[in-house]
């Protein structure tokens, strides 16, 4: 809702409420109607004050109410009140003014920002465009260039450069209702004729046609699909050629065009699953809201390699005090100077403080015996692992947390090597690990809560979103990735290419096809995973090279790292790069040539494989082991899995996550299809469908939100 009251006799104070952030719901918009009403019809009242409660302007239009019918005044009509008022209005910025939020504030003739608001159209993020005149009185504003950087990034600025662009009109470290009441009393009486956008000339730049052209051309790299910003263009390119209410026409025929997009639900799916994970649960029914986390200020990290080193950079950054330790003289050196020179290209680039100060450096690991939590992050080797987790449940102080970076390795073996198992947890950063966003915060059947508690208050400083899942092979994120990539081989043996299999991943939305991928992280890296489970066999011919267990396999990996074919890091891969370390994949006619020798040695006949079946094999064989890992236990809602897949695997954000995808395709036909296919490969188990997914298909697809009441009470499977 929203409340009146007068201060200082004149001035009409309209503030919305609506908790956390005042988000425009139908009760705000009716409030915010009937007070103009009414501080219009008070002749005492010269002038309009518009703010939020607890120091919030407002978060845009209330996303909950989307899915629902529309209820109360639309936006469109209010804000139109608001601007043609005849005595003026006035915003006062505090916190945030978003999306229809600042549309809101567009409308008010004057705007008065605290110097820590943030503004901004964030609504490209939902699938969305502004769509109560943001697109129309932006460029009129602020300029054409300006209002498309805004309006197709969702970017926020700071209310310095809302200042700077001319979006406010005076920014204030003091209280800014206090400011906005003053300035409203300035302007009383004044003519409002220059001040009501709309009726703004659209700024024309002589190279227009350039300016479009160019704003397309970035949004259609950068979207990988998604077509909230190229129609946000559209929008905006609107303002320019036709009056504003023929370009308001147009922004309500876009803005409905997405609003009924799967692309939009999908987003705004995402946007309350990326919240949701916080409210973690365990298998063993601990729970965020009855764990407390442990006070850390002091942590180490043990092994100064790839990952240590960005373990280190994303602590100090976040203000934690950090012992960095690596045993070797010269790595320790070498990790020192990459440390200091990503602190420094942090604090150049994103303006985050510089931590040097907050690290110290040590060959021993004696070091650690007064920190609070320790991040192993040694090589990827159990034996290894084990010694390191031995010797610091020697050397630390009693009560401290040991985690392990381990992107697949069993949790509870490791926990089995120290005195306190439940203070055991793992933390699997994804590389690079000071920018990416996700952790896995991965609980053992011995981790306390208070230890998971910890894990995942501890992401969250270092900005990172962190999911609690489960101890299995390859936890979620990794344990899924295992079908994927199986199905894409199984498709070059079948008669595809690495390109081939990589566009149609591309086209889906993935950054990079899983061949890319592959190359980039490092062909090495499954490989030697697959030698210490025994699965690399010196046979490479007859049907025994292709079998493994009872089950199909596909030793193509294998081959090509017995070549020296690691990826990007040797020059050779899936592709060719024109040297060791190079970045552009090329085709590689080698790779082909080999690809139609193996293919002969085992009998196997090439034929044409369209593009449904390189993405459902791929896809649904990905999505059937997260309805396994659900059954299991391992994650405790899909949307633990649909962030995990977007912020770690490229996962493109407007199809939501691979079970929200599901849900969107039809699970019935997920379950149809992966039949299909296993009818026809019997000897690959991943293709049969997993009870919960039949389960699930058989109940008539429910939301993806009532998944959770199909779900058996999880069990761990360790
Ligand atoms: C018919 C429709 C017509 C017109 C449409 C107009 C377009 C729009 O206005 S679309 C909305 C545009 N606004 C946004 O996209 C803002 C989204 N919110 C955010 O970016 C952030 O939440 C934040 C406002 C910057 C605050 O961030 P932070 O302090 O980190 O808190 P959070 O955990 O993100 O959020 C707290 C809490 O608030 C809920 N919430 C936030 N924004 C909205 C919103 N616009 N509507 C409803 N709810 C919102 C958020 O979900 C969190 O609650 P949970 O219970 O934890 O989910």
């Amino acid at each position: 809702m929203a409340l009146y009251s007068r201060v200082s006799g004149s001035v009409g104070m309209i503030t919305l409420q609506n908790p956390p952030v005042n988000a425009l719901s139908a009760a705000v918009r009716q409030g915010i109607v009937d007070m103009m009403h009414r501080a219009l019809s008070e002749p005492e009242v010269k002038s309009v004050v518009i703010c939020g409660q607890n120091g919030k302007f407002c978060g845009g239009a209330d996303i909950r109410e989307f899915g629902a019918k529309m209820t109360g005044p639309p936006l469109v009509p209010m804000v139109h009140l608001i601007e043609a008022a005849s005595k003026p209005v006035v915003a006062a910025i505090e916190g945030i003014a978003l999306g229809g939020g600042l549309e809101l504030a567009l409308s008010c003739h004057y705007r008065i920002a605290h110097s820590k608001a943030t503004l901004g159209f964030p609504e490209v993020a939902l699938g969305l465009l502004p769509g109560a005149g943001g697109t129309q009185r932006l460029p009129r504003l602020i300029g054409v260039p300006a209002a498309l950087d805004l309006i197709t990034t969702g970017r926020h600025v700071t209310a310095a450069e809302a200042r700077q662009l001319g979006i406010v009109d005076e920014v204030t470290d003091l209280n800014a209702v206090d400011a906005a009441v003053k300035f409203a009393q300035s302007v009383t009486g004044k003519s409002l004729d220059a001040r009501r956008i709309s009726t703004y000339p659209c700024p024309r730049p002589p190279d227009l046609d350039a300016i479009f052209e160019r704003a397309m051309q970035q949004v259609r790299r950068s979207a990988r699909g998604a077509i909230a910003p190229g129609t946000c263009v559209q929008a905006v390119h609107a303002a320019v050629t036709l009056p504003y209410a023929k370009g308001m026409e147009r922004e309500r025929e876009l803005f409905s065009l997405l609003f009924t997009s799967g692309q939009a639900r999908a987003l705004q799916y995402y946007f309350f699953a990326q919240r949701a994970v916080s409210r973690w649960s365990t298998a063993n029914g601990a729970r965020w809201d009855t764990s407390k986390p442990r006070p850390v200020r002091k942590a180490a990290v043990i092994g100064l390699g790839t990952m240590g080193r960005g373990i280190t950079v994303s602590l100090a950054q976040a203000g934690f005090s950090v012992v960095a330790v690596e045993t070797q003289e010269q790595q320790l050196s070498e990790a020192k100077q990459a440390v200091s020179g990503m602190l420094e290209r942090g604090a150049k680039r994103r303006g985050v403080p510089l931590a040097h100060d907050k690290i110290k450096y040590s060959c021993s690991v004696q070091a650690v015996a007064d920190v609070d939590l320790v991040i192993e992050a040694v090589f990827e080797d159990m034996a290894l692992k084990k010694t390191v987790f031995q010797q610091l449940s020697a050397i630390c102080k009693p009560g401290v947390l040991l985690c392990t970076n381990t992107s697949g390795l069993d949790i509870d073996e490791l926990a089995s090597q120290t005195q306190s198992p439940e203070l055991v947890v793992g933390m699997h950063f994804f590389a690079p690990a000071h920018v990416m966003q996700l952790l896995e915060v991965v609980y053992g059947p011995r981790s306390s809560p208070e230890v998971v508690a910890t894990a995942m208050q501890m992401g969250k400083k270092m900005g990172k979103v962190s999911v609690a899942v489960g101890n299995c092979r390859g936890f979620v994120g990794n344990r899924m990735l295992k079908p994927y990539l199986e199905q894409a081989f199984f498709l070059l043996e079948e008669g595809a290419t690495p390109e081939q299999v990589d566009q149609v991943l591309e086209e889906f939305g993935f950054a990079m096809g899983v061949f890319k991928v592959s190359d980039l992280s490092g062909l090495d890296v499954g490989w030697k995973v697959r030698k210490s489970d025994g699965l690399v066999s010196p046979a490479s011919t007859g049907t025994s090279a292709r079998i493994r267990g009872g089950s199909r396999y596909s030793p193509l990996g294998d081959l090509l790292c017995e070549r020296g074919r690691f990826g990007q890091k040797t020059g050779r891969g899936w592709y060719q790069y024109d040297k060791p370390g190079g970045r552009v994949a090329k085709p590689d006619p080698w790779l082909h040539g080999f690809l139609e020798e193996y293919r002969a040695q085992h009998g196997l006949v090439a034929r044409h494989i369209d593009h449904q079946e390189v993405l459902e094999r791929c896809l649904y064989a990905l999505i059937n082991e997260g309805f396994q890992i659900l059954q299991d236990g391992i994650a405790a809602g899909p949307e633990d899995i649909d962030v995990i897949y977007v912020l770690g695997y490229g996962w493109p954000r407007h199809r939501g996550g691979p079970m929200f995808y599901a849900g969107q395709v039809g699970l019935d036909k997920v379950v149809e299809r992966l039949e299909h296919y296993q009818q026809i490969h019997p000897d690959v188990p991943g293709l049969q469908p997993c009870s919960l997914l039949r389960k699930l298909a058989a109940s008539g697809n429910p939301a993806i939100h009532k998944w959770r009441e199909v779900i058996q009470k999880p069990r761990s499977q360790l």
